[in-house]
This record gives structure tokens, sequence and C-alpha cells, in this order.
């Protein structure tokens, strides 16, 4: 029997009896400590997720990304360096809450028959993990895990999470007409490097591109890259790049840091006429910034990414800033359209078109080109120099970009392509326009799981009756849009708002926080600021 090893092994790795696991947005997130018996049996599913995709290399990557040190977190990458498809999460909340070393098997052997998985295939595993200091812990049992089912695994070290997902993609794709490069991390700095410079060389070179890297995986990681590119046209300074002392990740750093404060990192001085970007704690997101002559913060977050990016059409959340999606659909004349939160959301949007681009407005997301947009591409016949040399750089370009997930480190590379190409300084790009003042707040409410939406998340259709008071307080404000979901990552419920003005905006924000807070079951006391 394939899973008779399990109960014993399952025994090392004790469920704690009071946590109830769920895999969200992102995979399991908690608590680092808590995690063990999680990733042990994150390890047994990745083995079943590959035998039932014939065999192929499933990726399992232990991070929290932009969260607190002291969290962790784990999540499946699909054969091609997609997130997990979603109809396993079920599958993954179910293994990660059975409450006895029997039942973990039991719930294999569900798993197995209901997908009629053939148990005899050898299972392929490639994992990783961040920097984090319960980092080795987890590896540990995920590594039980993987070898109570006699899975054929690959350490692949510290590494960003999409570095991880370019491996997997690599690996699936070795030796077929979609090979996607060597699945190693020289082979990710290679590809991506080459076909940088392959992009800018013979252009006027840029200044010194200061990364904030969040005191995390990227720091190690973009200085290989820099060794490799190895050329004055990617010439970069690190900054928070201590890996090694504890209680320094992410703290006052980083994208999301940067994104939610508006404001520089700490460790990072901004000078006029410099140029930064931040990446976040495993360097799937990344945003830019620059001070003018009055020393004023200025932020390129995701919207301004995509607009700066989009050629053909483009994917975005309801959170992107309404001028931004006004933009693309009045200058650029573009279509754009919502998906729901969540990069696989946004990823599933973009592969139905051409060229598709999609960022959420915190700095993760990609560029897709979907098959017919490829098939173009090798067929066309160039009739002139010109259009040889277009359709070469459009190869490198696609060379440039990891489409398998949102990459810090590929976007910094395209969005300087663009910029080099444009000779666009940081305060060019943001001439484009001018974001509307926005707030996001989070309410704490006794069960969110009452939150219902709809319209990609910008209506909500329960508690009954709280989108008519939502609608009624927005009709009050000039330019004003706000709406309400509960967050898939965190026990609150976020209020996001926009509107013409930065008092207009605070004050609507806090007037729906509170309506939500009073009307829905808001927890513990009412914070002063709501209205
Ligand atoms: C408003 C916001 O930024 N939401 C984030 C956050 O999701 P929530 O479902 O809102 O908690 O975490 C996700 C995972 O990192 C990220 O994809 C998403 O953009
Ligand atoms: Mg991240």
């Amino acid at each position: 029997m394939p899973f008779t090893k399990v109960p014993e092994y399952s025994a090392k790795h004790p469920k704690p009896a009071d946590i109830t696991y769920e895999y969200g947005t992102a995979g399991f997130r908690t608590i680092g400590e808590n995690l063990e018996s999680t990733v042990f049996r994150v390890g047994l599913l990745a083995a079943l997720r590959s035998q039932s995709k014939q065999g192929q290399v499933i990726g399992v990557m232990i991070t929290a990304s932009h969260n607190h040190e002291r969290d962790n977190g784990v999540k499946l990458i699909d054969p091609l360096g997609e997130m997990l498809q979603q109809s396993w999460e079920a599958y993954c909340s179910k293994l990660a809450n059975a409450a006895s070393d029997a039942d973990v098997q039991s719930v294999l052997e569900e798993v197995a028959r209901a997908e009629k998985i053939d148990t005899s295939i050898k299972a392929k595993v490639a994992y990783a993990r961040d920097t984090r200091p319960s980092g080795p812990l987890l590896q540990g049992a995920l590594e039980d895990g993987l070898e109570a089912l006699n899975v054929e695994a690959t350490n692949y070290g510290i590494i960003s999470t999409p570095q991880l997902h370019y491996i997997v993609r690599c690996l699936n794709t070795a030796g077929t007409r979609a090979a996607y490069g060597e699945p190693t991390e020289t082979g990710y700095n290679a590809k991506y490097g080459s076909a940088y410079l392959r992009l800018v060389e013979g252009k006027e070179k840029p200044t010194t591109l200061h990364i904030d890297a969040a005191n995390g995986v990227g720091a190690p990681q973009v200085r290989k890259l820099a060794e490799s590119i190895n050329s004055p046209y990617f010439n970069i300074e690190v900054h928070n790049h201590d890996t090694e002392t504890l209680g320094k990740l992410n703290i006052d750093c980083g994208a999301d840091y940067v994104k939610s404060n508006q404001r520089q990192p700490a460790g990072v001085t901004l000078i006029p006429g410099g140029r930064y970007c931040s990446f976040d704690g495993d360097a799937d997101r990344i945003v830019f910034y620059y001070a003018d002559e009055a020393g004023r913060f200025h932020l390129l977050d995701g919207d301004k990414i995509a607009t700066l990016v989009a050629t053909s059409a483009s994917v975005q959340t309801a959170y992107a800033n309404g001028s931004s999606t006004s933009f693309i659909k009045d200058s650029l004349k573009l279509p754009t359209v919502f998906a729901k939160t969540g990069v696989k959301h946004l990823h599933h949007e973009a592969e139905k078109m051409a060229i598709g681009v999609y960022f959420e407005a915190n700095g993760h997301g990609t560029v897709l080109f979907n098959p017919s947009a490829v098939t173009a591409l090798t067929n066309a016949t160039p009739t002139s120099p010109a259009q040889a040399d277009a359709i070469e750089r459009l190869w490198a370009l696609r060379d440039l970009i990891n489409e398998s997930v949102g990459d810090a480190m590929s976007d910094m590379l395209l969005v300087e392509t663009i910029l080099i190409c444009k000779q666009w300084t940081l305060a060019d790009w943001d001439q484009a326009y001018t974001d509307l003042p926005s707030r996001l707040l989070k309410v704490v409410v006794n069960d969110r799981s009452v939150f219902q939406t709809t319209n990609a998340e910008q209506t909500l259709t329960s508690p009954a009756g709280l989108q008519d008071v939502v609608d009624s307080i927005v009709a009050k404000f000039p330019k004003g849009r706000s709406f309400v979901r509960p967050s898939g990552t965190e026990d609150a419920v976020r209020v996001y708002a926009e509107a013409a003005t930065r008092h207009d905006c605070d004050q609507l924000a806090y007037t729906v926080a509170g309506a939500v807070f009073d009307k829905a079951g808001g927890r513990g006391e009412r914070p002063a600021e709501f209205l």
C-alpha cells in the first residue's frame, strides 16, 4: 500500500489541536512554528499532485513573502510554474486539518481515489525556501513528507519565489519546443540577463538603480544577477541586504512597506534625480520611487508599471487606482478588465489575451504571451531589416519576462529596458497620470465569512443592505469609489476608497469603515478614527 508509512512519519510532526488551517490566496500562512505539520502534509500532497500530472515536477516554496519574520508559509507550484490548480486547494486544507495520523493517511487515500491517481508513478518535487529563521525546521518537515512517499526530490536552497516557479517550468518543458531555460540559478541569471543586454546595448546607459531588498532573499539573488550581467547597463546598489541579523526582514522596508506607507524605506536616503525600487521579502513584488526637487516622495506602483508595459490589453484588480484605469482606457486606448484579488485570478484572465499584462497595485504582476501571439511571432516573415529587428526585439522581450509568475527581478529589468529605450527618468514615467488619493483600511469583524461579493469583488451581496449603505455614502463624494471585501490572507475585512481630494478620500474611507463596523459585527473597540 502506497501510504502505509505515512502515519509513522506523521507522528513526528503532530498537528496542534487548536488550529484550523486554510489554503488561502497565497497558500498556507501563519506563525512559522505552527506550520510544521502543515508543511509535512504539503510534502505528501505535492507527491500526489505530481503523480496526477504523470510524474511532472511540482514545486513547494516555503515563504511568507512580505509578512513578519516570525510568520512563514508554504505553497504548491503547478508544472508550468503557475499557482496550484484551485480545485486542489480544498484537498490541501482538508489534509492540513486531519486530526490524527491515521486520518492523514485516509485523506490521502481519498484524494488518490477522487483524482484516479496512479500511485505507482514516481513523484518528483522541487523545493526551496526564503531566509526566515523557521525555514530550516519547516524544510525538515517537508523532507520527511517527501521521504514518506519516496519522492524524487531536489532542494534548490534559498532562492526567490519566482526563481522556483521558473525552475519548475524549465524542468517540465526541458527537451520540448516550449523549453523555458536551464533549471538552475545560473540559468535564470543567464536567460534574463542576456535578454536584457540584447534589448539595451547600444542605447544610453542608465544611472545607478538603488534596490531596497527588504533584508530578504532578493539581496543575495540580485547581486548574483548583477555579477552575471556584468555590464555598465546594470549598475545597482543594494540596500537593506542584511539577511543574517534576526528581526530585520521586511521591517520598515520592502515593497509592501513602501506602498502601504507611501514613503521611502528605512536605510535609504532619497536624492533628487536618484532612481529607487523596493522588492518584498521573497522578491516577487516590486515598486519604484523617487524624490522630486522639493524632496517630495513619489511612488510608481504596480498600476504605473502596468501602464508603462501595456501594449495590447491589461488585467487589474479593483484596488487599481481609478486614474490608472482611465489612462489605460482613454489614453492608451487599450481594453482592461478587472479580476478578483490574488495573482491566480489575474493570471487566468491575462492568459485569454494575445499579450496580456497584469499587475496588482502592490507591484505583483507579469506579462503573458498566449500561444496565438507566439505562433504569429514564429510565422512572421520580415520584409525589411527594421521589421526583422522588431521581431528579434519581441523575442528578446519575451525572454526577459518571467511568464510563470510576477517576479521582482524580471520586472525590474523589463522596466529598466523600457525606460532606457524611451530615455525616460522616473519622473517622466510618472507624468502619465496622477493617482487619485486613495486609502486602504482594515475592519476587524466577528465573522468575515458573512461578507460575500460579486462584480470582481466590488459589490457586496451579503450582509443584506450593506451595499446600499456604501453606495449612499460614496454618492456624496466627487470621483468617489469605495468597496468592501473580506481578505483572503488575514482575519479582517478590507475597505478601499478613493476620491478627488485627500480629505474627501479619508472621509469616505472612514465613514464606510464605520458603517461596516456598526452594521456587520465589528469586533472589539470601535477605532476612534472611524466616522
Ligand atoms: C489589497 C491587497 O493588497 N491584497 C493582497 C492580499 O490579499 P487579501 O486577499 O486582500 O488579503 O495578499 C495577496 C497575497 O499576497 C495579494 O495578492 C493581494 O493583492
Ligand atoms: Mg511576495
